[in-house]
C-alpha cells in the first residue's frame, strides 16, 4: 500500500497507526442478531467513531450496510492498475483470514467499502487529497440488513490480548450493541450558496458542442459543474444521511466519512452488481424534470421516451455497456427500448442490463471495464476524458466515480457516485453533470444540472431557484 501524505490530518495519522497491522491475521466473526436500527448503529459511540464510518443503502431498503471503526484503510494514489491493485491487496489479506460466518448472506463477513476517483490523471484539488485515487475501508464493526434480517460482523486483527476464540469477540459485540438508538442531530444552516463560474462553464459547454458538431472523433462528452455551500457550523453527515434516506427512496444512499466530513449522495445509477455469477448493470442517461400534476408528469416522460437527442445520449451508454460486458458474460440481456426511472426531482431513460458472468470474473474487474460509462465520461472514452480534463476546470474527485462494496466471497455492488457532494467542515461542494451530444443546447443543460443539484441541496436544508 502507498501513502503519500503532504497533508497532516488526524485522518492520515489514524491510517498510519493502523498500518503496522497489515501483516497480522484478520479474525472475523458474523452472527444473525435481533432487529437493529441502522441509523442507531451508525450513531453508536459517535464521539469515538465520527470520521471512521460508512453507510450504504440500496433502493427501497432491501440491503443496508453500515460500518463503524476502521480496522484497515486501503489508500492509493495515481495507480494505473488501481482496480487490480486493490483486488490483490484484498485477496492477500483474505488469504490469511480466519472467518467465522455461518450465514450464506451476501454483504456479511469481511467487506470492503469505498471507491475510486473519477479520473486518476486529473489535477488533484486539495479537498480531494484524503481520498486518493482508491479509498476503501475495512470496518471494525458492521451491520448488514437484508430484507428484515440483521447480521453483525466484528473484524479484528489477531493480537496478544485476543485469541481466535469467537466467544471473546462475541462478548465485545454484545457489549457494543447495548445502546443502538438513533438520536437527532442539528440541521445545518446554509449561509452562502455559490454556483461556480457559470458563464465559464457555459463557454466550455459551447466549445464541446461545437466540437461534437464539427468533428467525427468524438460523439458524446459529459461535462459537470460545482456548487459551493457555506454553513454557519460544521455540517453533520448524520443529518444529511437521515434526510437522504427519507427523501430519496428510489436511489442508492452512500456515505464515506473522513475526519472533517465525508462524501455523500443518493445515486439512482448502478454501475454493477455481482451476486455469485449474476451480473446487473444499468444504462441511465437522458433526463427531464418532474411535474406535480401526474398528467403533466406523464407528458414529460412520454416526451423524453421519444426525444431523439435524449435517446441518442442514452443509446451510446447501452452500446458501451454491451461491449464492456460481453467478453465477461456467458449471457447478456439488454432490452431493446429504455423505460423511465423517476426520482423526486428528475426522470431518466433507463435500460436495465443483466448477465451471467464467466468463471473467474471479479467485481473489481467489471468495475474497471465499465468505468467510466458514457453516462459520466463520453464516447470514445479516451477523447471524452481528455475534453473533460481540458474543459471542466475542476477536479471531480469521487463524483461520478464507482463507489460501493465487495464482500470476501466476491459479491458486491458499485454505483456511479452522482447526485453527490463532499462535506468538509463548514463547507460542502455539490456536483452535477450532463451528457452533451451534437444536438445539445447549453441553456437546457444548465437547467438540467440545476435539477441534478436538488437532491443534495434539499438534504442539506436548501433549494435551487
Ligand atoms: C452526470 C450526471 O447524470 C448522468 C446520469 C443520468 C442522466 C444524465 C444526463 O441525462 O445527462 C447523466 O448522464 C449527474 O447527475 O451528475
Ligand atoms: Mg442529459
Amino acid at each position: 500500500m502507498l501513502i503519500h501524505s503532504p497533508y497532516h490530518t488526524k485522518f492520515v495519522d489514524t491510517m498510519k497507526h493502523k498500518e503496522h497491522q497489515t501483516n497480522k491475521v484478520l479474525v472475523s466473526y458474523t452472527r444473525k442478531v435481533k432487529k437493529i436500527d441502522p441509523v442507531g448503529f451508525f450513531q453508536m459511540n459517535r464521539s469515538v467513531y465520527t470520521g471512521e464510518r460508512f453507510f450504504w443503502q440500496s433502493p427501497d431498503d432491501p440491503m443496508t450496510i453500515v460500518g463503524i471503526g476502521l480496522l484497515r484503510t486501503f489508500l492509493n494514489h495515481r495507480a494505473d492498475d488501481r482496480f487490480s491493485q486493490i483486488e490483490k491487496e484484498w485477496r492477500e489479506l483474505l488469504s490469511r483470514a480466519v472467518i467465522d460466518n455461518p450465514t450464506r448472506t451476501e454483504g456479511t463477513g469481511p467487506l470492503l467499502f469505498g471507491g475510486f476517483s473519477f479520473d486518476p490523471y486529473s489535477v488533484k484539488e486539495e479537498m480531494w487529497q484524503p481520498f486518493g485515487d482508491t479509498l476503501f475501508y475495512l470496518p471494525e464493526y458492521m451491520l448488514t440488513i437484508l430484507n428484515e434480517d440483521c447480521y453483525i460482523t466484528v473484524n479484528q486483527f489477531e493480537n496478544s490480548e485476543m485469541s481466535r476464540s469467537s466467544n471473546q469477540i462475541k462478548k465485545m459485540f454484545d457489549l457494543f450493541l447495548k445502546n443502538a438508538d438513533s438520536y437527532d442531530v442539528q440541521a445545518p444552516s446554509i449561509s452562502s450558496k455559490e454556483e461556480l463560474s457559470v458563464p465559464e462553464w457555459l463557454t466550455s459547454v459551447s466549445t464541446v458542442i461545437n466540437k461534437l458538431k464539427t468533428t467525427d472523433t468524438v460523439d458524446k462528452v459529459v461535462l459537470a459543474r460545482k456548487l459551493k455551500l457555506g454553513f454557519s457550523q460544521p455540517v453533520l453527515t448524520d443529518y444529511v444521511l437521515k434526510e437522504l434516506r427519507v427523501q430519496q427512496k428510489n436511489s442508492f444512499i452512500f456515505l464515506l466519512e473522513t475526519a472533517d466530513g465525508g462524501f455523500i449522495g443518493a445515486s439512482p445509477e448502478r454501475l454493477v452488481q455481482k451476486k455469485d455469477d449474476l451480473v446487473l448493470s444499468t444504462s441511465l442517461a437522458g433526463s427531464i424534470g418532474r411535474h406535480v400534476e401526474p398528467e403533466e408528469d406523464k407528458k414529460l416522460g412520454d416526451w423524453l421516451l421519444k426525444d431523439e437527442k435524449n435517446r441518442y445520449e442514452h443509446a451510446l451508454v447501452v452500446q458501451m455497456i454491451r461491449r464492456a460486458l460481453q467478453p465477461y458474460c456467458k449471457e447478456l440481456h439488454i432490452p431493446e427500448e429504455p423505460i423511465l426511472l423517476k426520482t423526486p426531482y428528475i426522470q431518466h431513460l433507463y435500460t436495465p442490463v443483466s448477465g451471467t458472468a464467466r468463471p473467474e470474473t471479479s467485481i473489481f474487474h467489471l468495475v474497471g471495464e465499465l468505468h467510466p460509462t458514457p453516462a459520466l465520461g463520453g464516447v470514445p472514452t479516451r477523447e471524452a476524458m481528455k475534453m473533460i480534463r481540458d474543459q471542466e476546470k475542476m477536479d471531480r474527485g469521487f463524483y461520478a466515480a464507482p463507489v460501493g462494496w465487495t464482500d470476501y466471497r466476491g459479491n458486491g455492488e458499485f454505483i456511479v457516485a452522482i447526485r453527490s457532494g463532499l462535506i468538509k467542515n463548514q463547507e460542502a461542494f455539490l456536483y452535477a453533470g450532463c451528457g452533451l451530444v451534437a444536438d445539445s443546447d447549453p441553456e437546457e443543460e444548465l437547467k438540467e444540472t440545476g435539477i441534478k443539484f436538488q437532491p443534495m441541496l434539499k438534504a442539506m436544508g436548501g433549494s435551487f431557484e
